[in-house]
């Protein structure tokens, strides 16, 4: 039998409503009763086959990120880098390769207003002839935190509070008091890009560095940055609130409407690289610091490719909402660096998948590889993958590919030893690129952050010695910001 032949599909080619199992039904608008005014009938297994369906046409939501839009299209490369990597997008100049990306906000429920005050996801699947890649990246280049253990409570403190299920800036200010490596994140998150004006006018950034692999071994330091060539463009507070009271979905109407129209939204590919045997000489910190920057002049940004977004999603739930991608989804010639950050998301995200989309939610057609695959763990809830050998087992002298073997894979780093300690990194320098950052703005940039900055502050609850404490930070990045922020701070509410 080949069940693919059988897979139930929307070509309505029945002239009659059926129940799930393809029996006819007689009648999908009134339940079956005793008499015409009930009571209605257990029996009536097509009414309750219905609202069992109904019931479960949900899955949870995204813990954080889960108001987004995703969309198609296709990642050229423009640069032979077959020197640095031997990752298959890069494989030649002119290699061309799928890709689904998602944007996304990230604090907020779906549905919640895309005109917020907050990161944005830039997450890219490439479908590569050796596996799935993604990008799960940031509109912003750098993060609040540098350890995945502070991860679930950073998000509660930026979620809705458990009492007022409302978000509170006394409790963000709460949380990141704690962690002054939050600066420079801060100085994006209330810079004009802390709110885009659609998903095509922004950026995007890998954020962590993570390590290019060539043919011979050779492992060099990489930072990945998406470039848009519409342009940046953001929204000012005042033009937000318009925005988002006219459609509060506006980012998600503007994708789809772009792609729709024809005008195919496109992003360059740029890389920073950096030979990891200088990785502890760096003046600005620690490359393994995903609250830092590679600056520019030491480390251009070569360009590599370009991304076309040119089709829509035909189904939200079936392509959107069951997309699932991991920093775990590595290729032969991309791996991890040692970023703390990173080596808790590549657990994180197949972990959530699991519990959201189900054991099986790489079969679902959106996740699943487009290349030669094999492996023997498909079986479980949501299994789909036609199977007709009964080798479920590794190895096996019945299978080739067992005994074949593979090519060496050079995924693997060397040799690390050390001794076991929970340590934060020594080089921190938390304020030197916050205040750099503010200091490239133009004037009237620098005092929309200065006035953002105390408005928070000024926000209900947030304490005297809260406010002390952030001026205190907002002055280590810049003498002249902490002042022009303390002047605008009310201290005598606490
Ligand atoms: C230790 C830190 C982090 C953890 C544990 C974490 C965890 C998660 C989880 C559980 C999800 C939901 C995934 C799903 O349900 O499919 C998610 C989504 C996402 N995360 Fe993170 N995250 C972390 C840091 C970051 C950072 C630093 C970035 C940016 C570089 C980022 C970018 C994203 C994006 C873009 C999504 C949405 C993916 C999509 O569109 O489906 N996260 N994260």
């Amino acid at each position: 039998m080949d069940p693919k032949k059988f897979l139930p599909s929307d070509a309505n080619d029945s002239v009659h409503i059926t129940t799930n199992s393809g029996a006819p039904v007689d009648d999908s608008l009134n339940s079956l009763t005793l008499g015409e005014r009930g009571p209605v009938l257990l029996s009536d297994f097509h009414l309750v086959e219905k609202l069992a369906n109904f019931d479960r046409e949900v899955v949870p939501e995204r813990r954080v990120h889960a108001r987004g839009v995703a969309a198609k299209g296709v990642f050229v490369c423009t640069r032979d880098i077959t020197k640095l990597t031997k990752a298959d997008p890069f494989s030649h100049v002119g290699k061309r390769t799928p890709v689904a990306v998602r944007f996304s906000t990230v604090v907020h429920s779906r549905g919640s207003p895309e005109t917020l005050r907050d990161p944005r996801g830039f997450a890219t699947k490439f479908y590569t002839g050796e596996g799935n890649w993604d990008l799960v990246g940031n509109l912003e280049p750098v993060f609040f935190i540098r350890d995945a253990i502070q991860f679930p409570e950073m998000v509660h403190a930026f979620k809705p509070s458990p009492k007022t299920e409302k978000q509170e800036w006394h409790r963000i200010l709460d949380f990141l008091s704690f962690h002054p490596e939050c600066m420079h994140m801060m100085t994006w998150l209330l810079d004009d890009v802390g709110i885009p004006k659609n998903y095509t006018t922004m950026n995007g950034a890998g954020v962590h560095t993570f390590v290019l692999i060539n043919r011979e071994g050779r492992e060099t330091y990489v930072k990945f940055h998406w470039v848009t060539e519409q342009g940046e463009h953001n929204l000012l507070d005042d033009e937000a609130k318009r925005v988002g009271g006219e459609d509060f979905s506006h980012a998600t109407t503007h994708l789809i409407d772009t792609i729709e129209a024809g005008n195919f939204p496109a992003w360059q590919l740029k890389i920073q690289l950096m030979d990891p045997a200088t990785e502890l000489d760096q003046p600005w910190g620690d490359p393994l610091d995903p609250t830092k920057t590679w600056p520019e002049k030491d480390f251009p940004m070569i360009p590599v490719g370009r991304m076309v977004l040119n089709e829509n999603m035909d189904n939200h739930f079936l392509e959107s909402e069951s997309i699932a991608f991991s920093p775990g989804n590595v290729i032969p010639g991309v791996t991890f660096s040692q970023d703390k950050l990173l080596q808790g998301r590549i657990f994180s995200y197949a972990d959530t998948q699991r519990y959201r989309l189900g054991a099986n939610y790489l079969q679902i057609p959106i996740n699943a590889p487009r290349c030669p695959f094999m492996n023997r763990q498909f079986d479980g809830s949501g299994a789909t993958m036609t199977r007709k050998s009964d080798v479920n087992y590794f190895p096996s002298i019945r299978s080739r590919a067992d005994t074949v073997g593979t090519e060496q894979v050079p995924n693997v780093r060397g040799t690390v030893s050390g001794t076991q300690v929970r340590r934060p990194l020594s080089k921190q320098n938390n304020f030197g690129q916050a205040g750099e950052r503010w200091r490239s703005f133009d004037e009237a940039r620098r005092q929309r952050l200065v006035v953002r900055a105390a408005e928070a502050l000024n926000a209900p609850k947030v304490s005297k010695k809260l406010k002390g404490i952030w001026i205190g930070y907002w002055t280590e990045c810049d003498r002249e910001l902490g002042s022009r922020i303390a002047a605008l701070v009310k201290m005598s509410n606490m």
